[in-house]
């Protein structure tokens, strides 16, 4: 029993559980920790609802203020008592089932939970937690994932709309194509919190909205090729990879990562799946309450009667070892159907009906390798005398039966030099055969991952990636960025300090337990024991995160959210992961080309030195070694990005909805870290913005502080700032950005909107004001006509009525009129004639045009033929010449430059009658355009 005292009014109480729990009057109460207040509401009777472990929720009232005591009288005549945290204090109920809780002005785990589960009481399953969106597993299906809920939250920003996973997912789409930085999207939360639903709700947003950048699909129904494939890659994988577990009826037995890849100018091209970590050992052992992989369901219940014949499966799930004792059933889902969605999925990805059929012989062969019966013999030996399981298994897989057998009953084992035949106990068998069957379905899942990646991965296209990680526990913080902007940041620990856990991990020097592991896996006589032997030895009393067990073979590690108790037993075992090389091989040569491409690293003979390389492989691919590296370059990849967090919430372990257990959801905040990250968010700056981008955006709202002209970014936003008046502990200017705190950036945005929607408002005004100006203009002018038409109107109705107009029209037939209407006549009559007048004079100056230059071309002719004519003569002239000269003849010289001047004489008489002549159809055309102008002026 706890006793609260001093509670002050509207002072917060919760219990252990967390609950909130407003007080509206002065005075503090016992508490029994057993129980859960749920919600006080207060009214003249005080009542106060407290949640009963047996009975549920139960309502009683407080029946008095007792100085320092409040009873809270249950309806079972019994007294329940609540916990006090007197620091705690509450919210004003404006706050409640605010959207971020990151503006709560209280802080502290009750009003947390508290307003998530109003939220959820009110089926908002969504809320944003300064760094987070925390997402609440509705268990039932809410129309929030609709076409027309993608269109509202299309290119909104962040606060503008409702808390959703879709608002992070078009942060990361707009940021990626704003920044041309890559994103990243770490969705994680315990098993059946809801993951896999959000990391799907991503993708399905992405394709819709960056399917068709260029039109406005934001339409499931109207997806491409590509993106529906991208799609439907999960029943597959769901199929494939997924199970029903205790916690989760689809649980993902394996993480992912999942990479879309888009173009410069936002269309996805291609997407690349990652997985890691997956869960081999669910094929061979499930408790009762579980399942194997939905896919040896689906296959057993959906498939044709002559796929199960090609397939060898004439039994039900209950003729199977790997299969009949889990559960069968999932409520609610009908394996038959899902089997037909799977290979509707898998026709749709472009997987063939061949590639179908391998990955289906792989289940069955798994199911036969299972019922294997192997029996023992008097000495011990491992028998197995019904071999029909063993017949099908290699009739599926594609080897020799007799080759499998001897593998598996006495394999031969390398012993010092020589090669030697052994023999197996019962159980060294059995593990064989279940070690087989999980790589053999591990090595299928895998390559089906690539399978599907080889249809929708087109690297050479992509310029940018938005990375979606569905896997347990992932944290990365950038709080390296203050440092790399020079920010001043005193790094505050809120307890998230996990490096050294982390390097008693992983670390290589002193040897971290991987390290360690691995280096057992290859001592001889190294067992489990000498292991823990050795992490003792180097880690006990030398990290505070390390600790013995007392009673277990094992040790304690710190983690973040509790302290972890490992036992090792089989660990060395499970590192080495070891399988049967004489089956391995068989595989790998197998008839089936699929089964053989499995194993194909096993393929080649066991030489002494092939052997040598294979253990020193062995040394460096270790279970653990491979999870590390393929963990290690996921970190790398996400370091590279900008990373949005999602934290999945599971409400209650019943699977039911609208029922929130408020320790289970309580314990997940403090383990995932959202109260830190609250915390953390408020105390640093979680907003920034480039320089150029700050001054983009609220340039706007000081005009004239910027002068006309270049100047630098970050001296334009300190202009800025210091015109914003902004409290200068609200930022921090670093080297390329500013960093705002939570709340700063919002309320800018809010006096940008006022700001933008005061401008717009002007601006239609200006519009407005044009039209009803013009409009009114053309009222006027209108009006003006009216009265101009109504005068004449009113004039001809008065002229009616005159009896001299009245004698006019009578008498008018009988005037001689004709003499207006004769001059008229005529007048339109010598129009129409200057007309015709001016086109026949137009039609012979083009003629006589035409002729002209007839006459100009042949005179030309003319004069180059006397030219010509001249050119011979004084060729002859020089021959002559030359002949006089030679012969002495000068009297010829005078004779031929008399016949010469003759010739000149000629031609000046030829020029001056061919200039006469130009001159006389000059004059002549003269004379017709002379005409043809007097004609004119005289028409006008
Ligand atoms: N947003 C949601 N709307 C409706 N149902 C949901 C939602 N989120 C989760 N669920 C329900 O909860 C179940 C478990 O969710 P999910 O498989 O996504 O959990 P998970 O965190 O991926 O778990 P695991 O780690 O085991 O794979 C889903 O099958 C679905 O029935």
């Amino acid at each position: 029993m706890l006793t609260i005292k001093n509670t002050r009014k509207n002072s917060l109480i919760h219990s252990p559980g967390g609950e909130a729990l407003r007080l509206l009057f002065n005075g503090s109460c016992d508490a029994d920790v057993n129980n859960t207040v749920a919600q006080a509401t207060f009214n003249e009777k005080k009542w106060i609802w407290v949640e009963d472990k047996k009975a549920g929720y139960v309502a009683g009232y407080i029946t008095k203020d007792m100085g320092e005591q409040v009873e809270v009288h249950l309806n079972d005549d019994s007294i329940r008592i609540v916990n006090v945290n007197e620091t705690d204090k509450m919210n004003p109920p404006k706050f409640d089932k605010v959207e971020d809780m990151a503006d709560l002005t209280y802080l502290n785990e009750a009003s947390v939970i508290h307003n998530l589960r109003l939220r959820y009481l009110s089926n908002l399953i969504y809320t944003y937690s300064g760094l987070f969106l925390v997402a609440v597993n509705p268990y039932q299906k809410f129309p929030i994932y609709t076409d027309e809920i993608i269109r509202y939250y299309k290119s909104k920003r962040h606060h503008e709309m409702p808390p959703h996973i879709y608002a992070i997912a078009d942060s990361a789409y707009n940021e990626m194509l704003q920044e041309r930085e890559n994103q990243s999207i770490l969705i994680t939360g315990e098993s059946g919190a809801g993951k896999t639903e959000n990391t799907k709700r991503v993708i399905q947003y992405i394709a819709a909205i960056a399917g068709d950048s260029a039109g406005d699909s934001s339409n499931t129904k109207m997806l491409g090729k590509l993106e529906s494939q991208i799609l439907q890659t999960n029943p597959i994988l769901e199929a494939f990879g997924n199970a029903l577990t205790i916690r989760n009826n689809n649980s993902s037995r394996f993480g992912k990562f999942i990479r879309i890849e888009f173009n410069s100018s936002g269309q996805i091209v291609g997407a690349n799946i990652e997985r890691y970590l997956f869960e081999k050992s669910r094929v061979t052992y499930q408790t009762p309450e579980e399942r194997n992989f939905h896919i040896f369901y689906q296959l057993l219940r959906g498939a044709s009667p002559q796929l199960k014949s090609e397939l060898l499966l004439d039994g039900s799930l209950n003729d199977y070892r790997f299969t009949k004792n889990s559960l069968k059933d999932i409520e609610g889902v009908n394996d038959s159907t899902e089997y037909q969605t799977l290979v509707d999925a898998m026709n749709v990805v472009g997987i063939s009906e061949n590639e179908q059929s391998d990955l289906f012989r792989v289940v069955s062969a798994v199911l036969h390798l299972g019922n294997i019966e192997v029996a023992s013999s008097r000495n011990d030996q491992a028998q197995i005398y019904e071999t029909s399981s063993s017949e099908n298994v290699c009739n599926l897989l594609g080897i020799p039966i007799a080759e499998f057998t001897k593998g598996l009953l006495n394999p031969q084992v390398k012993a010092g030099r020589e090669w030697v035949t052994q023999a197996r106990t019962k159980e060294q068998v059995l593990y064989s055969i279940e070690a087989l069957a999980k790589s053999l379905y591990e090595r299928s899942f895998f390559a089906l991952v690539d399978r599907i990646n080889k249809a929708i991965y087109r690297p050479k296209n992509s310029s940018y990636f938005i990375g979606v990680l569905d896997i347990a526990g992932f944290e990365i913080f950038k709080q390296e960025e203050y440092k790399l902007e020079g920010i001043e940041w005193k790094f505050i620990d809120f307890g998230l300090d996990l490096q050294p856990t982390i390097d008693l991990i992983d670390k290589a020097n002193p040897v971290g337990i991987l390290s360690c592991l691995d280096e057992e896996c290859v001592m001889p006589k190294a067992t489990d024991k000498t292991f823990v032997e050795k992490l003792h030895s180097f880690w006990k009393d030398k990290s505070p995160k390390y600790q013995v067990p007392r009673f277990q073979q094992g040790f304690i590690l710190q983690h973040y959210a509790a302290k972890v108790e490992y036992k090792t037993s089989g660990w060395l075992d499970k590192n080495k992961d070891p399988l049967n090389e004489n089956i391995t091989k068989l595989l790998a040569r197998s008839s089936n080309q699929y089964i053989a491409s499995l194993f194909s690293d096993y393929l080649g003979d066991i030489t002494d030195n092939d052997k040598k390389n294979r253990v020193k492989r062995g040394v460096f691919r270790t279970v653990g070694r491979h999870h590390k590296e393929q963990l290690h370059s996921l970190m790398q990849q996400l370091y590279s990005t900008h990373p949005h967090f999602v934290r999945c919430i599971i409400p209650n372990e019943e699977k039911c909805p609208g029922k929130i257990d408020v320790p289970l959801v309580l314990d997940q905040l403090r383990c995932n870290g959202v109260l830190e990250g609250i915390r953390i968010c408020r105390a640093g700056f979680p907003n920034r913005l480039s320089f150029n981008e700050f001054r983009r955006r609220y340039e706007i709202l000081t005009s004239g502080i910027i002068p006309k002209g270049f100047i630098d970014n970050k001296v334009a936003a300190e202009k800025l700032l210091d015109a914003f008046k902004l409290d200068t502990s609200q930022y921090r200017i670093g080297s390329s950005k500013i960093f705002f705190r939570a709340g700063v950036l919002a309320e800018l945005e809010e006096i940008r909107d006022t700001k933008l929607s005061q401008l717009f408002s002007d601006f239609q005004a200006h519009c407005r004001g044009w039209l009803a100006r013009k409009a009114h203009v053309k009222r006027n002018e209108r009006l003006r006509a009216a009265i101009i038409i109504q005068k004449n109107i009113r004039a001809l109705n008065s002229l009616k009525a005159n009896p001299w107009w009245k004698l006019f029209l009578k008498i008018r037939p009988t005037l001689n009129c004709t003499k207006v209407d004769e001059l008229q006549r005529q007048i339109r009559l010598r129009d129409d004639k200057i007309l015709i007048d001016k086109e026949e004079i137009l039609k012979q100056t083009r003629q006589r045009e035409i002729d002209l230059e007839d006459e100009v071309k042949e005179l030309n002719d003319e004069l180059e033929e006397i030219a010509g004519k001249c050119e011979q003569l004084s060729q002859s002239k020089k021959i002559l010449e030359s002949k006089m000269q030679d012969r002495g003849l000068l009297d010829v010289q005078a004779q031929l430059l008399a016949q010469q001047e003759v010739k000149n004489n000629q031609k000046e008489i030829i020029h001056i009658e061919h200039s006469n002549k130009l001159k006389r159809k000059y004059l002549y055309l003269q004379n017709i355009s002379d005409d043809y102008l007097r004609s004119e002026q005289r028409t006008h």
